[in-house]
Protein backbone atom coordinates (compact mmCIF):
# COMPACT_ATOMS: atom_id res chain seq x y z
CA UNK A 1 0.00 0.00 0.00
CA UNK A 2 1.58 3.40 -1.06
CA UNK A 3 1.90 6.19 1.12
CA UNK A 4 1.34 9.60 -0.16
CA UNK A 5 4.91 11.60 -2.28
CA UNK A 6 2.53 14.38 -3.77
CA UNK A 7 1.46 16.62 -0.74
CA UNK A 8 -2.22 17.80 -0.36
CA UNK A 9 -2.94 21.00 -2.27
CA UNK A 10 -4.16 23.31 0.21
CA UNK A 11 -6.87 26.55 -0.39
CA UNK A 12 -6.33 29.99 1.65
CA UNK A 13 -9.44 31.21 3.20
CA UNK A 14 -11.17 34.15 3.66
CA UNK A 15 -9.64 35.31 7.33
CA UNK A 16 -5.91 34.59 6.19
CA UNK A 17 -5.63 30.58 7.30
CA UNK A 18 -5.30 27.69 4.99
CA UNK A 19 -7.15 24.57 4.50
CA UNK A 20 -6.12 21.14 3.14
CA UNK A 21 -8.28 20.00 0.25
CA UNK A 22 -8.84 16.84 1.00
CA UNK A 23 -10.34 15.49 3.96
CA UNK A 24 -11.52 12.46 6.28
CA UNK A 25 -14.62 12.67 7.28
CA UNK A 26 -16.13 10.44 10.61
CA UNK A 27 -19.66 11.24 9.53
CA UNK A 28 -21.91 8.73 6.78
CA UNK A 29 -20.56 5.44 6.98
CA UNK A 30 -19.09 6.12 10.57
CA UNK A 31 -22.24 7.71 12.01
CA UNK A 32 -22.72 6.33 15.72
CA UNK A 33 -27.17 5.78 16.62
CA UNK A 34 -25.98 4.37 20.09
CA UNK A 35 -24.43 5.27 23.29
CA UNK A 36 -21.50 8.12 22.04
CA UNK A 37 -19.31 7.13 24.51
CA UNK A 38 -18.92 3.72 23.85
CA UNK A 39 -15.96 3.53 21.53
CA UNK A 40 -15.83 2.90 18.47
CA UNK A 41 -12.20 1.02 17.95
CA UNK A 42 -12.59 0.81 14.50
CA UNK A 43 -12.99 4.07 13.88
CA UNK A 44 -9.92 5.33 15.94
CA UNK A 45 -8.25 2.68 14.19
CA UNK A 46 -9.36 3.76 10.46
CA UNK A 47 -8.90 7.46 11.39
CA UNK A 48 -5.35 6.44 12.33
CA UNK A 49 -4.23 4.93 9.22
CA UNK A 50 -5.84 8.35 7.24
CA UNK A 51 -3.26 10.07 9.43
CA UNK A 52 -0.43 7.88 8.87
CA UNK A 53 -1.45 7.55 5.12
CA UNK A 54 -0.96 11.42 4.86
CA UNK A 55 -4.54 12.70 5.50
CA UNK A 56 -4.33 15.73 7.86
CA UNK A 57 -7.76 17.31 7.61
CA UNK A 58 -10.04 15.61 9.94
CA UNK A 59 -14.04 16.17 9.77
CA UNK A 60 -16.30 16.17 12.89
CA UNK A 61 -19.66 16.81 13.72
CA UNK A 62 -21.46 16.99 17.12
CA UNK A 63 -24.38 14.99 15.47
CA UNK A 64 -22.29 12.10 14.25
CA UNK A 65 -21.00 10.85 17.70
CA UNK A 66 -17.83 10.60 16.88
CA UNK A 67 -15.94 13.31 18.16
CA UNK A 68 -14.93 10.89 20.96
CA UNK A 69 -13.36 8.71 18.43
CA UNK A 70 -11.71 11.63 16.75
CA UNK A 71 -10.07 12.53 19.52
CA UNK A 72 -8.56 9.69 20.81
CA UNK A 73 -7.26 9.21 17.41
CA UNK A 74 -5.81 12.57 17.23
CA UNK A 75 -4.25 11.56 20.82
CA UNK A 76 -3.07 7.88 19.63
CA UNK A 77 -1.48 9.22 16.28
CA UNK A 78 1.07 11.07 18.11
CA UNK A 79 0.48 13.64 15.37
CA UNK A 80 1.13 17.40 16.72
CA UNK A 81 -1.82 19.55 16.99
CA UNK A 82 -0.24 22.20 14.74
CA UNK A 83 0.07 19.58 11.79
CA UNK A 84 -3.79 18.42 11.76
CA UNK A 85 -6.96 20.54 10.64
CA UNK A 86 -9.23 19.74 12.72
CA UNK A 87 -13.21 20.37 11.76
CA UNK A 88 -16.52 20.10 13.95
CA UNK A 89 -20.21 21.50 13.75
CA UNK A 90 -22.99 22.14 15.91
CA UNK A 91 -26.45 20.53 14.93
CA UNK A 92 -28.37 19.72 18.14
CA UNK A 93 -26.94 22.45 20.68
CA UNK A 94 -27.15 25.12 18.38
CA UNK A 95 -29.06 26.91 20.79
CA UNK A 96 -26.06 27.60 23.38
CA UNK A 97 -23.26 27.54 20.51
CA UNK A 98 -20.68 28.54 23.10
CA UNK A 99 -21.37 25.45 25.41
CA UNK A 100 -22.00 23.28 22.24
CA UNK A 101 -17.94 24.00 21.21
CA UNK A 102 -16.81 23.79 24.72
CA UNK A 103 -18.77 20.22 24.78
CA UNK A 104 -17.24 19.22 21.58
CA UNK A 105 -13.45 20.22 22.30
CA UNK A 106 -13.93 18.36 25.68
CA UNK A 107 -14.52 14.70 23.50
CA UNK A 108 -12.25 15.90 21.13
CA UNK A 109 -9.71 16.86 23.90
CA UNK A 110 -8.32 19.86 22.00
CA UNK A 111 -7.98 23.06 22.90
CA UNK A 112 -9.49 24.19 19.67
CA UNK A 113 -10.89 23.53 16.47
CA UNK A 114 -9.13 24.82 12.90
CA UNK A 115 -12.97 25.37 11.28
CA UNK A 116 -16.29 25.17 13.43
CA UNK A 117 -19.63 25.15 11.29
CA UNK A 118 -23.56 25.49 11.72
CA UNK A 119 -24.31 22.03 10.04
CA UNK A 120 -27.66 23.03 8.86
CA UNK A 121 -29.98 25.96 8.91
CA UNK A 122 -33.08 24.32 9.15
CA UNK A 123 -33.21 25.16 13.07
CA UNK A 124 -33.98 29.00 12.08
CA UNK A 125 -37.71 29.92 11.88
CA UNK A 126 -36.34 33.39 10.32
CA UNK A 127 -33.31 35.66 9.16
CA UNK A 128 -33.11 36.96 12.53
CA UNK A 129 -32.46 33.27 14.08
CA UNK A 130 -29.90 32.57 11.46
CA UNK A 131 -27.94 36.04 12.13
CA UNK A 132 -28.31 35.11 15.93
CA UNK A 133 -26.35 32.31 15.52
CA UNK A 134 -23.60 33.94 13.36
CA UNK A 135 -22.98 36.25 16.13
CA UNK A 136 -22.58 33.72 18.41
CA UNK A 137 -19.98 31.85 15.90
CA UNK A 138 -18.20 35.35 15.86
CA UNK A 139 -17.84 35.11 19.88
CA UNK A 140 -16.33 31.96 20.33
CA UNK A 141 -13.80 32.54 17.09
CA UNK A 142 -13.23 35.60 19.07
CA UNK A 143 -11.96 33.46 21.81
CA UNK A 144 -10.15 31.49 20.30
CA UNK A 145 -11.90 28.25 20.79
CA UNK A 146 -12.02 27.78 16.93
CA UNK A 147 -9.72 29.66 14.00
CA UNK A 148 -12.12 29.89 11.75
CA UNK A 149 -16.52 29.73 11.81
CA UNK A 150 -18.49 28.55 8.33
CA UNK A 151 -22.17 27.36 8.00
CA UNK A 152 -22.73 23.75 6.20
CA UNK A 153 -26.05 22.96 3.99
CA UNK A 154 -26.90 26.77 3.30
CA UNK A 155 -28.49 28.13 0.35
CA UNK A 156 -28.26 31.46 -1.20
CA UNK A 157 -30.92 33.04 0.98
CA UNK A 158 -29.87 31.65 3.84
CA UNK A 159 -25.69 33.02 3.13
CA UNK A 160 -27.61 36.30 2.40
CA UNK A 161 -29.49 36.79 5.30
CA UNK A 162 -26.45 35.70 7.53
CA UNK A 163 -23.99 38.55 5.35
CA UNK A 164 -26.55 41.25 6.22
CA UNK A 165 -25.63 41.60 10.14
CA UNK A 166 -22.41 39.40 9.97
CA UNK A 167 -18.97 41.33 11.11
CA UNK A 168 -17.01 38.38 9.38
CA UNK A 169 -18.24 36.68 6.81
CA UNK A 170 -18.33 33.01 6.76
CA UNK A 171 -14.87 31.16 5.68
CA UNK A 172 -16.47 28.15 4.21
CA UNK A 173 -20.34 26.84 3.33
CA UNK A 174 -19.94 22.51 3.15
CA UNK A 175 -22.70 21.38 0.81
CA UNK A 176 -23.33 18.47 -0.84
CA UNK A 177 -21.43 18.45 -4.55
CA UNK A 178 -20.65 16.68 -7.23
CA UNK A 179 -21.06 16.48 -11.03
CA UNK A 180 -25.12 16.09 -10.60
CA UNK A 181 -25.41 18.49 -7.87
CA UNK A 182 -23.26 21.94 -9.15
CA UNK A 183 -25.03 24.67 -7.76
CA UNK A 184 -24.00 26.80 -9.87
CA UNK A 185 -25.42 30.73 -8.23
CA UNK A 186 -25.25 29.65 -4.91
CA UNK A 187 -21.05 28.87 -5.92
CA UNK A 188 -20.93 32.12 -7.63
CA UNK A 189 -21.98 33.70 -4.47
CA UNK A 190 -19.68 31.83 -2.84
CA UNK A 191 -16.77 33.60 -4.80
CA UNK A 192 -18.63 37.05 -4.55
CA UNK A 193 -18.10 36.56 -0.62
CA UNK A 194 -14.74 35.05 -0.71
CA UNK A 195 -16.66 31.69 0.72
CA UNK A 196 -14.95 28.55 0.23
CA UNK A 197 -16.78 24.97 -1.08
CA UNK A 198 -16.19 22.40 0.60
CA UNK A 199 -18.05 19.59 -1.14
CA UNK A 200 -19.87 16.15 0.82
CA UNK A 201 -20.79 13.26 -1.24
CA UNK A 202 -17.89 14.12 -3.98
CA UNK A 203 -17.71 10.65 -4.98
CA UNK A 204 -21.44 9.99 -5.98
CA UNK A 205 -21.65 10.05 -9.15
CA UNK A 206 -19.06 6.98 -9.58
CA UNK A 207 -20.89 5.68 -6.60
CA UNK A 208 -24.65 6.23 -5.84
CA UNK A 209 -25.99 7.86 -8.94
CA UNK A 210 -24.81 5.27 -11.66
CA UNK A 211 -26.31 5.06 -14.01
CA UNK A 212 -25.77 8.74 -15.40
CA UNK A 213 -24.87 10.34 -18.60
CA UNK A 214 -20.73 11.28 -16.72
CA UNK A 215 -20.27 7.28 -16.73
CA UNK A 216 -18.18 6.63 -19.71
CA UNK A 217 -16.38 10.18 -19.63
CA UNK A 218 -15.33 9.38 -16.30
CA UNK A 219 -14.01 6.28 -17.03
CA UNK A 220 -12.29 7.64 -19.75
CA UNK A 221 -10.55 10.30 -17.93
CA UNK A 222 -10.20 7.35 -15.51
CA UNK A 223 -8.37 5.43 -17.91
CA UNK A 224 -6.30 8.39 -19.24
CA UNK A 225 -4.86 9.25 -15.85
CA UNK A 226 -5.07 5.59 -14.26
CA UNK A 227 -6.89 6.07 -11.78
CA UNK A 228 -10.35 5.00 -10.13
CA UNK A 229 -13.74 7.12 -10.97
CA UNK A 230 -13.63 8.17 -7.69
CA UNK A 231 -10.14 10.14 -7.64
CA UNK A 232 -11.04 11.91 -10.82
CA UNK A 233 -14.47 12.92 -9.22
CA UNK A 234 -12.27 13.98 -6.16
CA UNK A 235 -9.35 15.51 -8.46
CA UNK A 236 -13.28 17.39 -10.50
CA UNK A 237 -13.66 19.45 -6.66
CA UNK A 238 -10.00 20.42 -5.86
CA UNK A 239 -9.23 21.24 -9.65
CA UNK A 240 -12.21 23.84 -9.10
CA UNK A 241 -11.21 25.34 -5.77
CA UNK A 242 -13.68 23.05 -4.42
CA UNK A 243 -12.20 21.25 -0.72
CA UNK A 244 -13.48 17.13 -0.99
CA UNK A 245 -14.46 15.38 2.14
CA UNK A 246 -14.61 11.56 1.62
CA UNK A 247 -13.92 8.60 4.03
CA UNK A 248 -13.89 4.78 3.65
CA UNK A 249 -13.35 1.70 6.27
CA UNK A 250 -11.32 0.17 4.09
CA UNK A 251 -7.45 1.30 3.64
CA UNK A 252 -6.91 0.55 0.45
CA UNK A 253 -9.23 2.92 -0.60
CA UNK A 254 -7.97 5.54 1.20
CA UNK A 255 -4.78 5.16 0.18
CA UNK A 256 -6.35 5.31 -3.51
CA UNK A 257 -8.07 8.46 -2.60
CA UNK A 258 -4.52 10.42 -2.13
CA UNK A 259 -3.93 9.80 -5.86
CA UNK A 260 -6.30 12.91 -6.65
CA UNK A 261 -3.28 14.79 -5.57
CA UNK A 262 -0.70 13.45 -8.18
CA UNK A 263 -2.70 14.42 -11.65
CA UNK A 264 -4.60 17.53 -12.90
CA UNK A 265 -7.75 17.80 -15.33
CA UNK A 266 -8.15 20.37 -17.86
CA UNK A 267 -10.08 23.32 -18.33
CA UNK A 268 -11.94 21.28 -21.26
CA UNK A 269 -12.11 17.83 -19.00
CA UNK A 270 -13.46 20.23 -16.06
CA UNK A 271 -15.63 21.71 -18.50
CA UNK A 272 -17.12 18.46 -20.48
CA UNK A 273 -17.59 16.63 -17.28
CA UNK A 274 -19.80 19.63 -15.89
CA UNK A 275 -21.70 19.97 -18.62
CA UNK A 276 -22.40 15.95 -18.74
CA UNK A 277 -23.21 16.29 -15.32
CA UNK A 278 -25.75 18.89 -15.70
CA UNK A 279 -27.74 16.49 -17.60
CA UNK A 280 -29.07 14.92 -14.72
CA UNK A 281 -29.50 16.53 -11.04
CA UNK A 282 -29.03 13.94 -7.62
CA UNK A 283 -29.08 14.57 -4.45
CA UNK A 284 -28.03 12.08 -1.90
CA UNK A 285 -28.65 13.77 1.28
CA UNK A 286 -31.56 16.15 2.68
CA UNK A 287 -33.62 15.77 -0.46
CA UNK A 288 -37.20 17.12 0.87
CA UNK A 289 -35.11 20.36 2.93
CA UNK A 290 -34.27 21.50 -0.64
CA UNK A 291 -36.19 23.76 -2.99
CA UNK A 292 -36.05 23.77 -6.73
CA UNK A 293 -34.38 27.24 -5.89
CA UNK A 294 -30.97 25.52 -5.37
CA UNK A 295 -30.86 23.03 -8.89
CA UNK A 296 -28.86 24.57 -11.50
N1 LIG B 1 -22.30 18.69 6.28
C1 LIG B 1 -23.11 17.67 6.04
O1 LIG B 1 -24.34 17.78 6.15
C2 LIG B 1 -22.53 16.36 5.62
C3 LIG B 1 -21.18 16.11 5.79
N2 LIG B 1 -20.64 14.90 5.42
C4 LIG B 1 -19.18 14.68 5.67
O2 LIG B 1 -18.57 14.23 4.48
C5 LIG B 1 -17.95 12.96 4.67
C6 LIG B 1 -17.96 12.17 3.39
O3 LIG B 1 -19.29 12.01 2.93
P1 LIG B 1 -19.68 10.80 1.96
O4 LIG B 1 -21.01 11.06 1.40
O5 LIG B 1 -19.48 9.51 2.68
O6 LIG B 1 -18.57 10.97 0.84
P2 LIG B 1 -18.19 10.20 -0.50
O7 LIG B 1 -19.03 10.63 -1.63
O8 LIG B 1 -16.74 10.38 -0.62
O9 LIG B 1 -18.55 8.69 -0.26
C7 LIG B 1 -17.77 7.85 0.55
C8 LIG B 1 -18.46 6.51 0.59
O10 LIG B 1 -18.42 5.91 -0.71
C9 LIG B 1 -17.98 4.57 -0.58
N3 LIG B 1 -17.27 4.16 -1.80
C10 LIG B 1 -16.05 4.54 -2.20
N4 LIG B 1 -15.72 3.97 -3.36
C11 LIG B 1 -16.75 3.21 -3.69
C12 LIG B 1 -17.01 2.36 -4.79
N5 LIG B 1 -16.11 2.18 -5.76
N6 LIG B 1 -18.21 1.73 -4.85
C13 LIG B 1 -19.13 1.92 -3.88
N7 LIG B 1 -18.93 2.70 -2.79
C14 LIG B 1 -17.76 3.33 -2.71
C15 LIG B 1 -17.05 4.60 0.61
O11 LIG B 1 -16.86 3.32 1.15
C16 LIG B 1 -17.75 5.56 1.54
O12 LIG B 1 -18.72 4.88 2.33
C17 LIG B 1 -18.72 12.35 5.85
O13 LIG B 1 -18.01 11.33 6.51
C18 LIG B 1 -18.93 13.59 6.71
O14 LIG B 1 -17.75 13.86 7.44
C19 LIG B 1 -21.41 13.94 4.83
C20 LIG B 1 -22.75 14.14 4.64
C21 LIG B 1 -23.43 15.35 5.04
O1 LIG C 1 -23.65 15.42 8.10
C1 LIG C 1 -24.36 14.72 7.48
C2 LIG C 1 -25.66 14.15 7.53
C3 LIG C 1 -26.47 14.20 8.76
C4 LIG C 1 -27.08 13.12 9.29
N1 LIG C 1 -27.82 13.52 10.34
C5 LIG C 1 -27.74 14.84 10.50
C6 LIG C 1 -28.35 15.69 11.41
C7 LIG C 1 -28.07 17.03 11.35
C8 LIG C 1 -27.19 17.51 10.40
C9 LIG C 1 -26.59 16.64 9.47
C10 LIG C 1 -26.87 15.31 9.53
Amino acid sequence: MANIHTPIPSLKLNDGTSVPMLAYGTGTAWFKSGDESKIDRALVDSIKTAIKLGYNHLDGAEVYKTEPELGLAIQESGVSRDKLYVVTKVNQNIDDIESALKASLKKLQLEYVDLYLIHQPFFAKSDEDLQKAWAVMEKVKEAGLTKSIGVSNYISKQIEATLKTAKTVPAVNQIEFHPYLQHGPLLDLHKKHGIATSAYGPLTAATKAKPGPADDYLASLAKKYAVSEGEVSLRWCIDQDVIAITTSSKEQRLSDYLRAATFKLTPTEIKRLNELGNEKHFRGFWGAKFNKEDRS
